[in-house]
């Protein structure tokens, strides 16, 4: 008797033990109890928000759930969303360091500034390159102008020139394709310099196979980033979820930038000294190799980076590399397109916007000597002449424009995770332990519809501050909720990059032409992390507007 209710005894407490640990703790006890559940299962398994994820509905249903429960949420046992200012300021400025989720960002099997947990590290990382991505450097460096000129000059405009059509069903391209091919090329210049960087605009058959690799790989960061452990235990068997075929386009992508690392090293040892062209100067990895020195001689074996980049400098700089062409080109590419999408719908603002664009002294206007029809000439850039960045930065219609798109159609709306340090925290009104993931999504945060009236609505005025009639308080709760390019220690470095670049090619297109919507079909923006139009694609149609 006594025997046989020993193991009967064992089970019962064993039971009662899970239905603490797995039902009692962390529905009634755990300190994230208190915070509203996202959905019923929250406290007990994270399956649900796995399961949201895999389905690319993330972005959507916890923006549901912050509608209907409030600032700081409950995604799974362990994970929580936050919605409001103070929840940004808390997390982000508040340095809550990044975890395992970002290590998919590393490259050649070594981190780089964006993937890297610590911030020590990051720091260290940061000091090497953030002056090269400063807003001074932007309206300043003779390099970028020239790479500038070239490739609006001599590449994209003699592009949409020979596309343009008058006639209403005339020629249509995929401007979606192109953007990419100019961000691609402006990002790539300034890390290696015009001699070793892309020529994406020029050559479109690789151009079209090299986006094939990067975008054919775009769902399978899901498994290393969400069920990290059942992704590596299945391929212990030999079950790979990701194909391995990604990791042939990983290689192809990784190989192809150390080409270009190792090409421009050998360019700055052996012909540098003698090069008249600005152009080809890299700027960002020579920022980088410069970096690497001076750490190695100011600190040596006592960096934090004396075991990664110190130690492997060669792979140290194309990770970095990698990782800013990728972060670079995608991001300004999808906004360049729901901006000329949204443009392409409202005929008059493209008329305001040019007039302001021409009061540009010099303007980005092509002269009817250089608006031929050809794209194959290297020369054509002669009499045109970028305009004052200062002057270019500060027109009201074109940054309000961009401004609306960067908060209707942030190019990364998804969450951006981050762990809550030890021993605890606080979020809202709750007492947080250290370990928790905790994130927010510029989806949600750019929805408020206190802050932005009517947020699903492309509504430009918002940022015009001589026509939306808002308060003081109104217009500093509309910059403070901003957060298109995160915020605090983390948030991104190619923000000044970014804007600059794209008022440029915004000028250099509606100073030239009317844009025309013809097939917008999938133009709708996917559920995720970085995502832009469903179908990949945006075809408009370039009208030539000639000089008056
Ligand atoms: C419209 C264009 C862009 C948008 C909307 C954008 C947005 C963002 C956001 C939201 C983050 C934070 C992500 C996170 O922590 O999970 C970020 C980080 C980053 N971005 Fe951008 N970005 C843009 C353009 C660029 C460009 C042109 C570069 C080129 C260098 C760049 C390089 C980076 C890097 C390196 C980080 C990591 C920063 C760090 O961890 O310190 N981005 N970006």
């Amino acid at each position: 008797m006594l025997l046989l209710s020993i193991p009967v005894l064992a089970f019962i407490a064993l039971l009662l033990l899970a239905l603490y640990k797995f039902i009692i703790y962390p529905a009634f006890i755990s300190p994230l109890s208190k915070v509203p559940n996202a959905h019923w299962t929250a406290p007990f398994s994270p399956a649900w928000i796995i399961w949201t994820r895999f389905r690319a509905q993330e972005n959507r249903t916890v923006h549901a759930a912050h509608l209907r429960l409030g600032p700081v949420i409950r995604l799974g046992p362990n994970e929580l969303s936050v919605n409001d200012v103070a929840g940004l300021k808390t997390v982000y400025a508040g340095g809550f360091e990044k975890g395992e989720w970002y290590s998919i960002f590393d490259n050649y099997g070594v981190p780089c500034m964006f993937s890297v947990w610590h911030s020590r590290e990051h720091a260290a990382r940061k000091r090497m390159i953030s002056n090269v991505y400063s807003k001074s450097m932007m309206h300043s460096s003779p390099a970028l102008e020239r790479q500038a000129k070239v490739i609006l000059y001599d590449r994209l405009l003699p592009i949409l020139c020979s596309s343009s059509s008058a006639f209403p069903n005339g020629n249509a391209i995929d401007i979606h394709d192109i953007w990419n091919g100019t961000t691609m090329d402006f990002i790539t210049a300034y890390q290696f310099g015009l001699k070793n960087s892309s020529n994406f605009l020029q050559d479109e058959t690789y151009r079209r196979h090299w986006m094939y690799l990067y975008h054919c790989r775009k769902t399978y960061p899901f498994f290393a980033q969400e069920i990290p452990r059942l992704t590596s235990f299945l391929k212990f068997f030999h079950i790979h979820l990701v194909p391995t075929w990604v990791d042939d386009a990983n290689r192809e992508l990784e190989a192809w930038t150390q080409e270009r690392c190792n090409s421009t090293v050998a360019y700055l040892k052996e012909s540098a000294a003698d090069d008249k062209d600005v152009g080809n100067e890299p700027v960002v990895l020579g920022a980088m190799l410069a970096g690497i020195e001076k750490e190695k001689k100011a600190k040596g074996d006592t960096s934090v980076l004396a075991d990664t980049t110190l130690k492997y400098p060669e792979l140290s700089i194309a990770s970095e590399m990698i990782d800013q062409l990728a972060a670079g080109h995608e991001t300004s590419a999808i906004t360049l397109t729901y901006l000329s999408w949204q443009l392409s719908k409202n005929l008059p603002l493209q008329d305001a916007l040019r007039a302001e664009l021409l009061t540009l002294s010099p303007n980005m206007l092509l002269t009817s000597s250089n608006s031929h029809n050809n794209n194959n000439n290297n020369n054509n850039n002669n009499n045109n002449n970028l305009p004052n960045p200062k002057a270019l930065d500060s027109l009201p219609i074109l940054h309000a424009v961009l401004m609306e798109t960067l908060r209707l159609h942030a190019a990364i709306p998804g969450n951006q995770p981050r762990v809550t340090p030890y021993p605890a925290c606080t979020l809202g009104p709750y007492a947080i332990p250290g370990g928790v993931r905790v994130g927010a999504q510029a989806h949600s945060v750019h929805r408020n519809p206190v802050i932005y009236p009517e947020p699903e609505k492309w509504e430009y005025t918002r940022w015009m501050d001589d026509r939306n009639g808002y308060t003081e308080e109104q217009r500093q709760a509309r910059d403070r909720w901003f957060w298109a390019f995160s915020s605090g220690g983390r948030m991104c470095i190619g923000s000044n990059f970014a804007m600059h670049e794209i008022k440029l090619v915004v000028a250099a297109v509606y100073s030239n032409f009317r844009t025309h919507l013809v097939d917008d079909e999938g133009i709708e923006q996917m559920d995720g992390y970085t995502v832009g139009p469903r179908s990949n694609k945006l075809f408009l149609r370039f009208e030539r507007v000639l000089e008056q």
